[in-house]
């Protein structure tokens, strides 16, 4: 059974998407001349590359089956499509914001017939309409900023992520429309009549994710010490301990520990007696 994958091709969230697929174990053939469709070391996944903004649209009509984009893309787009996962990458925020000397503070100020300039006409009308103010919409296609500083709006409605473009702009935010983040979605038809490959490709996705920040600590241990050692290694399920072959007071022990608490563990760990102390990236933890 064939399935098609669309994918970012420019952009802040093209490059960890393919990334992710990679470690996931469905990487790209033919990286370097990358073309609209590639083949995937996956035979039967195959990968399409377009537009983020029109990726909803392609994987509701069937045009992909598995699509990567952000939350803000497949509202705007009011796509009918299955969200399977966040994949805890591009988050932002759309907000409404006014020039920093502007009287608005928050939505209430607003006037019915203010304009509002922005690329996602369909969420902020929707948005100030729930909120019984009615607003004349200015499509633009980028560098929204500008718009309240060239008379052509009273108001943006813009991504924010570190928040630096509002600032040098002096733009200051009255409201958040959406908190968007980038997610795993699919055709609906599809996610029934192709469902155990697609949960075989988020079960894949998943377990990169969960892997994200996890280390494996690996270390050779004197029996005596076990006990210790035990306590002192959280894990997932409790560490893995096998016999070495070579000596039989001493035991090999592994565990999955959290990034930030490495240095700490491993610092426990060699006051124990711990030897040979390793600790190796994780892929995936399926
Ligand atoms: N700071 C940010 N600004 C804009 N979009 C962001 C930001 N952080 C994350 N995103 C997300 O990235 C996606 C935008 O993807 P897109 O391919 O349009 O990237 P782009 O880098 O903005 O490209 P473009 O050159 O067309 O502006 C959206 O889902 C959006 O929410
Ligand atoms: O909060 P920040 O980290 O400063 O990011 C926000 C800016 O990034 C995006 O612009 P982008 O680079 O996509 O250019 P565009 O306006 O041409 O889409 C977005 O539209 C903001 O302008
Ligand atoms: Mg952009």
């Amino acid at each position: 059974m064939q399935l098609k994958i669309a994918l970012p091709s420019k952009g802040r969230i093209s490059d960890p998407a393919v990334k992710l697929l990679e470690k996931a174990g469905i990487g790209i053939k033919d990286t370097a001349n990358r073309k609209l469709f590639s083949e995937t070391y996956d035979e039967d996944t195959s990968v399409m590359f377009t537009r983020a903004a029109d990726i909803p649209e392609f994987v509701a009509d069937g045009a992909a089956d598995l699509g990567i984009t952000g939350l803000d893309l497949i509202e705007e787009k009011e796509a009918d499509v299955e969200i399977l996962e966040d994949l805890n990458f591009g988050s932002a925020k759309l907000v409404l914001a006014v020039p920093e000397d502007s009287k608005i503070n928050n939505i209430l100020d607003i006037d019915n017939g203010a304009i509002v300039a922005t690329e996602f006409p369909n969420l902020t009308k929707k948005y100030l309409k729930n909120k019984g103010i009615n607003v004349k919409i200015v499509e633009l296609s980028g560098s929204t900023e500008i718009a309240p500083f060239i008379g052509v709006a009273d108001i943006v409605a813009d991504l924010t992520s570190t928040g630096t473009t509002l600032k040098m702009n002096h733009l200051k935010i009255i409201d958040t429309i959406l908190e968007s983040s980038i997610k795993l979605i699919a055709n609906k038809e599809s996610f029934k009549d192709k469902n155990e490959k697609i949960e075989a490709i988020r079960t894949g996705i998943k377990g990169v994710l969960d892997a994200e920040g996890k280390k494996l600590v690996m270390m050779n241990v004197n029996k005596e010490s076990l006990e210790d050692v035990k306590k002192a290694m959280p894990g997932l399920t409790g560490p893995t301990v096998s016999q070495v072959v070579s000596n039989e007071d001493i035991v090999a022990v592994q565990a999955v520990v959290d990034e930030r608490e490495v240095f700490n563990t491993v610092n426990r760990l060699k006051k124990i007696g711990a030897k040979d102390i390793l600790v190796v990236p994780i892929e995936r933890i399926i």
